[in-house]
């Protein structure tokens, strides 16, 4: 370890921290060094440094107001292999990166946002009403949920069904994808640039990289080509691609930007909003005091009558507290995405050198006991005492509510999207349903492991089960009657549906 480096663990010759860098689930190894050697401590991962910070001052600091210095991501060949720099979420701080990034903006802001609520609001009748009929599968109908609702926004076509087309094809691509990302899947080439001059025959992961390529290309520039066909014959409606066509010279976007653009928003989109509803779901069934609390706030509210809306949200300070909490307990990304310092700092006396990678341990933050009081615990009370849940006698400044969605310049572009879609579907899950644990032969109740999550930089619960009931009746037919409501709305986002697509739409807008 270089001298001024912030202190870290035990060190050996060549490999520095290698033999201990966690290979999955790091933000728990990340915690537990933190409360050894501070909430600012370095690796060496051979020659290279990696910072990790777990203090919310430090966040502030070096990711927020010095974001100029390290809104770069680590260098990841595969990235530039598979998507030609072109990936706006894992590319490095580039030209083309402030291209797509200022795009992405203009078309997501809160106004801009605003625009999609009524196509997500649909999309959220018909996840109630997936659920209604077949609860057990609401894992998959969350996924569907997601998929449909990004799709709709981007190319202003949805997926009625889990087996819709595209949403099969995201599901096999994107997992393909990320097992090629998973550390050990591919020789260490960002650390020994050489081995990216193996020929293809030798090298499996280069095989695996053009594999993937293929199938990303042929969804992503799939759905824009159909995009530009659709507005050609006259037939827009109002989806975020729709918009990039139009001003692609003034954006400055062309062809290979617009395709990786929507195809990042797509994976941004898609498995980050249904892990956030699956860990709600989790949540409400592992701590039913706090559901119940949820729905007296509810009922008191908006009743049994008609169904909520995002104008209830105002009058609900436990439901709004207990979204906060649900990202605190189980953030979707606990260390964010790795950043990457463009320049020296100097913070506290330590250096931070320039090309380190920086991982924003939120979990660690979220977790520690000098914050918050009870940690392990979810108790959304801690939002009504204190804007950033921190326990009494703390100064919470430092933190924000949006942290989450990450920091400085890489914060997240959908954070409006996804909160609205968090927002409607959290309200209607508590006005809906009740959630219990599941129960054995005996009827016992099975108790949920709230930490089986799934591995990788972005996680959410393993498949669970549960017993998810409605209400009342009178709330049954109310989601069954907003379900066909709904389907006026749904029709413009019907276009190129496959003949199963089509049977089941018609199939499912007929009145049990
Ligand atoms: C619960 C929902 C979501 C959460 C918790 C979430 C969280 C995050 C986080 C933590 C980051 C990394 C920020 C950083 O490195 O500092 C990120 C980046 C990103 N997110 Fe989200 N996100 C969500 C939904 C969405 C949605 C709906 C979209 C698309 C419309 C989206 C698109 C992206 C993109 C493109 C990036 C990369 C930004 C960049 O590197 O410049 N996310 N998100």
């Amino acid at each position: 370890r270089e001298p001024g480096l912030p202190p870290g663990p035990p060190t050996l010759p060549l490999l520095g921290n290698l033999h201990i860098f966690p290979k999955e689930f790091a933000h728990y190894k990340f915690t537990e060094w933190a409360r050894t050697y501070g909430g600012i401590y370095s690796l060496k991962v051979g020659p290279g440094t990696a910072i990790v910070l777990t203090d919310a001052a430090a966040v502030k600091e070096l990711m927020d107001k010095r974001s100029g210095s390290t809104a770069d991501r680590p260098p990841m060949h595969i990235v530039d292999v598979v998507t030609g720099g072109f990936h706006m979420a894992l590319g490095r701080y580039s030209e083309s990166w402030r291209t797509l990034r200022r795009t992405a903006h203009t078309i997501l802001t809160p106004q801009a946002a605003m625009k999609h609520v009524p196509i997500q609001a649909a999309e959220a009748s018909q996840l109630l009403h997936d659920i209604l009929c077949r609860p057990e599968g609401f894992y998959n109908h969350i996924r569907r949920f997601s998929s449909s609702v990004i799709l709709s926004v981007l190319y202003g076509k949805r997926a009625p069904r889990y087996e819709t087309r595209e949403t099969t094809a995201f599901f096999e691509v994107q997992h393909d994808w990320e097992e090629l990302m998973e550390p050990g899947s591919t020789p260490p080439i960002d650390l020994i640039p050489i081995l990216k001059y193996i020929p293809e025959r030798w090298a499996k992961w280069k095989q695996d990289c053009t594999k993937t390529r293929k199938m990303q290309r042929r969804l992503y520039f799939g759905l824009l080509d159909e995009t530009k066909e659709r507005v050609a014959q006259g037939e827009e409606n109002g989806c975020f691609m729709e918009e990039i066509l139009v001003r692609e010279v003034e954006l400055g976007v062309n062809r290979e930007m617009a395709g990786y653009l929507g195809g990042v928003l797509i994976e941004g989109g898609s498995d980050t909003t249904s892990s956030y509803l699956q860990s709600l779901i989790l949540v409400l069934v592992a701590y039913p005091d706090a559901q119940r609390k949820a729905q007296e706030e509810m009922d008191r509210v908006v009743g049994s009558h008609r169904m909520p809306t995002l104008d209830d949200l105002e009058e609900m300070p436990y439901i709004r507290a207990m979204i906060m909490e649900t990202h605190r307990f189980r953030p979707v990304a606990p260390m964010l995405i790795p950043h990457c310092a463009l320049n020296d700092e100097e913070y506290n006396g330590f250096i931070i050198p320039q090309g380190c990678t920086i991982f924003v341990n939120i979990w660690g933050i979220y977790h520690d006991p000098e914050l918050y009081d009870d940690p392990e615990n979810f108790i959304p009370e801690r939002y009504l005492l204190s804007k950033n849940g921190t326990k009494p006698g703390i100064n919470g400044s430092d933190l924000r509510p949006n942290l989450p969605f990450g920091a400085g310049r890489r914060i997240c572009p959908g954070i409006h999207l996804a909160q609205n879609t968090i927002n409607i579907n959290a309200m209607n899950f508590v006005w809906a349903f009740n959630f219990t644990a599941d129960t054995d032969a005996q009827g016992n109740p099975i108790l949920l492991d709230t930490f089986n999550y799934q591995k990788g930089l972005l996680t959410g619960p393993r498949p669970f089960k549960c017993k998810i009931t409605p209400r009342s009746s009178e709330k049954a037919e109310i989601i069954e009657h907003e379900f066909l409501e709904a389907a006026d709305t749904f029709s413009k986002f019907e276009f190129g549906l496959s003949e199963e697509d089509k049977e089941f739409v018609t199939r499912s807008r007929v009145r049990r």
